[in-house]
C-alpha cells in the first residue's frame, strides 16, 4: 500500500533518515520500533508530508506521493494523528470531532446564504457521526467535556476519533502509549484492532511499549541510525542479532524494553 524507497532526510550534515526502504501492507497493523533517535518520527513525518525528504521516493498504491503536503494526503486517506491543538482545548470533545475538515456546505459562503436548511441537516448528521465515534471509543461520557480537561489517554482516544470522522485508509500513530495508563492503553488497543478488522484501516504504529506492539502489530519493523535493520514478527525481531546490538548500544533501559 505504501512503499518507501531509499528515503533520506538530512538536517545539515546529520542523517536522521539514512536510506530507509520499507513496505506497509494494506490491512496490516505495522509496528515501527527502534532505539531513541533511530529516525522513526522523522520518517513518519516524511511519509505524512510534514517534512520534505532530502531524497528518495514514497508511493501509495503505486502513486508517487513524495513530498505531498498533509492536506493532499488527508484527501487520499493518509492521516497522521497530532496532539489536539492548544486552540481547540476549550472546545468540547464532540466539537473537536465535528471540526475535522470534511465537505460541509457551511464552509462555503454561498451556501450560508442559500442553503440554511441543508446546513442544519448536515450539522445534525455530523453531530450524530461524532457521537457514534465517541460511542465506538467508549468515551460518550466525555462528549460535552472540554478537550483541555480530559486525561492524556483520553486525548489519545480523541485523536484517534478524529481519524474516524473522515474515510481514513491508513493512519500513522506516534507513541500513543506514552504516559497512558494500562487500562486506557488497552482501550486504545481495542479501538485500533476493531478499526483494522471492521473498517479495514491500515495502521503504522511507533511505540516503545513492547506489550502493546506484541498485542497489535504484525509485522514489526526495527530502525536504527536512520536505516531499517530488520522486519518480521516481534519474536523474530527480538531474536535478531542486529536488533539486540542496536538496543544494547543505547543502554540497559532499552534492552529491557525489547524484552531480552
Ligand atoms: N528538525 C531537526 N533538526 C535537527 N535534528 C533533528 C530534527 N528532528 C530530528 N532530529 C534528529 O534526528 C534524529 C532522529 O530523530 P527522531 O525523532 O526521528 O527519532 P525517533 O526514532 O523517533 O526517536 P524517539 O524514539 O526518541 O522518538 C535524532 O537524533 C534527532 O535529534
Amino acid at each position: 500500500m505504501i512503499d518507501v524507497h531509499e528515503v533520506h532526510k538530512h538536517f545539515g550534515g546529520f542523517h536522521a533518515v539514512d536510506g530507509a526502504t520499507l513496505s506497509i501492507a494494506e490491512g496490516s497493523i505495522t509496528g515501527l520500533i527502534g532505539p531513541n533517535g533511530a529516525g522513526k518520527t522523522t520518517l513518519f513525518n516524511v511519509i505524512a508530508g510534514v517534512l520534505q525528504p532530502t531524497s528518495g521516493k514514497v508511493t501509495m498504491a503505486g502513486e508517487d506521493i513524495t513530498g505531498l503536503p498533509p492536506h493532499d494526503l488527508f484527501h487520499k486517506g493518509l492521516l497522521r494523528t497530532f496532539q489536539i491543538a492548544h486552540e481547540f482545548s476549550s472546545m468540547s470533545c464532540r466539537e473537536n470531532l465535528m471540526m475535522v475538515p470534511g465537505n460541509q456546505s457551511g464552509e462555503k459562503l454561498w451556501n450560508t446564504w442559500f442553503g440554511r436548511k441543508r446546513i442544519a441537516e448536515e450539522e445534525r448528521a455530523l453531530r450524530a457521526k461524532a457521537d457514534a465515534v465517541l460511542d465506538f471509543l467508549t468515551i460518550s461520557h466525555l462528549a460535552d467535556q472540554k478537550a483541555g480537561e480530559i486525561s492524556g489517554g483520553q486525548k489519545k482516544l480523541l485523536e484517534l476519533g478524529r481519524t474516524m470522522m473522515v474515510d481514513a485508509k491508513i493512519v500513522f500513530l506516534d507513541e500513543v502509549g506514552a504516559g497512558v495508563n494500562r487500562t486506557l492503553l488497552n482501550t486504545i488497543g481495542d479501538a485500533i484492532l476493531r478499526l483494522n478488522k471492521e473498517r479495514g484501516y491500515t495502521f503504522v504504529v511507533i511505540e516503545h511499549d513492547m506489550d502493546f506492539i506484541e498485542r497489535l502489530c504484525d509485522p514489526v519493523i526495527c530502525m536504527a541510525e536512520g536505516k531499517v535493520l530488520a522486519e518480521g514478527t516481534l519474536a523474530e525481531i527480538k531474536a535478531n542479532e542486529h536488533v539486540i546490538e542496536a538496543y544494547l548500544g543505547t543502554g540497559l533501559k532499552h534492552r529491557d524494553k525489547v524484552g531480552t
